[in-house]
């Protein structure tokens, strides 16, 4: 898909297989300025190769939280392109060269990101909204038909619960979901999908608490390597 609701925004979801992570791409068609979402270090080569041959200029990596399953790419990006910023919500803690928090606006080009503050899988998860391509990139607050897990770094099943139903659900229903990970081939879910169909956020709020307390899921392969790393843009001199 090249465009998402916004003629003049260029649109990319892409996939990392071993952590199973999108990375997405967004850029004005005009000006030819970029962002990208959740870069991964084993894919920065393809992630540039697209950049430079869409011919644009990638102004910021936007990390939507610090992520504990696979190290960042943003780094290794910054590295290889002196000009760009790396963004992290504030509330995260980590290097970054720009920090965000609740009701900021990155821009790039013509185009706006509004920031949402969503803690509760980690504590400085952020949301990013393009109201001109009616789109939402959840990182891992907010996946299809699930949600981030809440039982490391700094997770709280009842702070994601508040965060979701306040700073997404009541985004109109016919916004699109671009989540930061999905583990069954789904890519793209909407807000009145979610609200309706989520198996764990369509409960009330102390059932949501027991849904979570028994996820007894593994811990993500890489987070011994992937949390620490993250701290520092994902490059450990
Ligand atoms: N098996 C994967 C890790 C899967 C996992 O724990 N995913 C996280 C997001 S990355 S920290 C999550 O919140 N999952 C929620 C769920 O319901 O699956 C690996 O080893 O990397």
């Amino acid at each position: 898909m090249t465009h998402i609701g916004d003629v003049s925004l260029i649109f990319r979801q892409l996939f990392e297989k071993t952590s199973s992570t999108y990375t997405y791409l967004l850029a004005d068609t005009q000006t030819r300025e970029a962002v990208l979402i959740d870069p991964v270090i084993e894919t920065v080569d393809r992630d540039l190769k697209i950049i430079k041959d869409l011919n644009l200029q990638l102004k910021f990596t936007i990390d939507t939280h610090v992520h504990a399953d696979h190290i960042t790419g943003s780094g290794s990006i910054k590295k290889k392109v002196d000009s760009v910023k790396i963004v992290l919500g504030k509330a995260s803690k980590a290097k970054a060269d720009v920090y965000v928090d609740d009701g900021d606006e990155i821009k790039f080009g013509h185009k706006k990101l509004f920031v949402r503050s969503t803690p509760g899988h980690t504590d400085g998860c952020i949301t990013l909204i393009c109201h001109s391509a009616k789109a939402v990139f959840t990182g891992d607050a907010l996946l299809i038909r699930g949600c981030g897990r809440t039982d490391f770094q700094q997770g709280n099943s009842y702070t994601l619960y508040d965060s979701i139903h306040k700073k997404v659900f009541t985004l109109p229903d016919d916004y699109l979901i671009y989540p930061g990970h999905d583990y069954t081939g789904q890519t793209c879910s909407s807000v009145g999908e979610e609200k309706k169909l989520n198996p764990r956020l369509s409960k009330q709020r102390e059932e949501f608490k027991k849904i979570m307390d028994n996820l007894n899921l593994p811990y993500p392969a890489q987070i011994d390597r992937a949390l620490p790393a993250n701290l520092v843009c994902g490059i450990q001199e």
